[in-house]
């Protein structure tokens, strides 16, 4: 089951350090993701991309307007919400294996059932021959992919994904964008994912959000023209391609991407 997210002008300001000004990154900010929709959000550094992850995360609350997963207000981080940041979160005195099973075995799913996700899970990032590794083991590329399994094997009704390729060579990204869209096609999920790749956003996305620089205020939201399968040379891809990084080079130049 997906559910849907709803962002209802949504600020978000950080407090002031010694002296500073606060910073408002995020000003009323309105915007839904449907269920099952792919929605990847680009925008220049620094735009309050992974702060407006974190918020639907439950890391952390709007200053004003609310956050709904499902039509409920995010009041904390939740089952419901699978989280793939910029750092690997495994637990380090668990192997592969045992970090992937964790998800699926809180749910309570059988044994078999169990087994046959963290196969499939580790299968697909091509984890299976090194399971019964410790993360101290792994390449950060592998510890990055044992974190994609191990958020994926929970099944999750919303996936957050901020930049989980982005350490990856291109062989690897490539294959686990492919891996990533064949698993989300199965699970039927809401995932958001924050990327700084437009080839990669016009590859996965359903619609791509792009941010102005004051993140939030100014906003373009660009319903992805292509059907599925993708092919990354075809004329189509490379088209929206184009429109999305004219829409970037004005957001990254200060101007509203609108
Ligand atoms: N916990 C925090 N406390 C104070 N300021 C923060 C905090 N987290 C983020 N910021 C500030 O908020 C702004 C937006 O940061 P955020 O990480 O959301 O941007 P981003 O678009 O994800 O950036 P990047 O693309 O570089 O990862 C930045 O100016 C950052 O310094």
């Amino acid at each position: 089951m997906s559910q849907n997210v709803v962002f209802e002008n949504v600020t978000k300001t950080y407090a002031s350090r010694r002296g500073a000004p606060a910073n408002t990154v995020i000003s009323n900010f309105s915007h839904e993701v449907a269920e099952n929709e792919f929605l990847c959000l680009l925008g220049p550094s620094g735009c309050g991309k992974s702060t407006v992850l974190n918020m639907v995360a439950g890391f952390g609350k709007p200053t004003a307007g609310r956050v709904l997963v499902g039509g409920k207000p995010v009041g904390g981080p939740g089952p419901d919400r699978g989280v793939v940041f910029q750092q690997y979160a495994l637990f380090p005195w668990y192997n592969v294996y045992r970090n992937v099973e964790l998800g699926p075995e809180a749910k309570g799913v059988s044994s078999a059932e169990k087994r046959e996700i963290v196969e499939h899970m580790l299968r697909a990032v091509g984890l299976w021959e090194h399971r019964h590794k410790y993360p101290k083991e792994l390449s950060g590329g592998m510890k990055q992919r044992a974190a994609i399994a191990r958020t994926l094997a929970a099944k999750p009704q919303v996936i957050l994904m901020d930049e989980p390729f982005a350490a990856l060579d291109a062989m690897s990204r490539e294959h686990l964008q492919q891996e990533l869209l064949s698993i989300w096609d199965g699970l039927r999920c809401t995932v958001i994912f924050v990327t700084h790749s437009v080839q990669e956003a016009v590859l996965l996305a359903d619609r791509v959000t792009i941010f102005g620089v004051d993140g939030g205020s100014a906003v373009k939201s660009l319903a992805s023209p292509l059907s599925r399968p993708r092919d990354r040379l075809s004329d189509e891809v490379i088209a929206f391609e184009r429109e999305v990084h004219a829409y970037l080079r004005k957001a990254e130049a200060g101007r509203a991407p609108v």
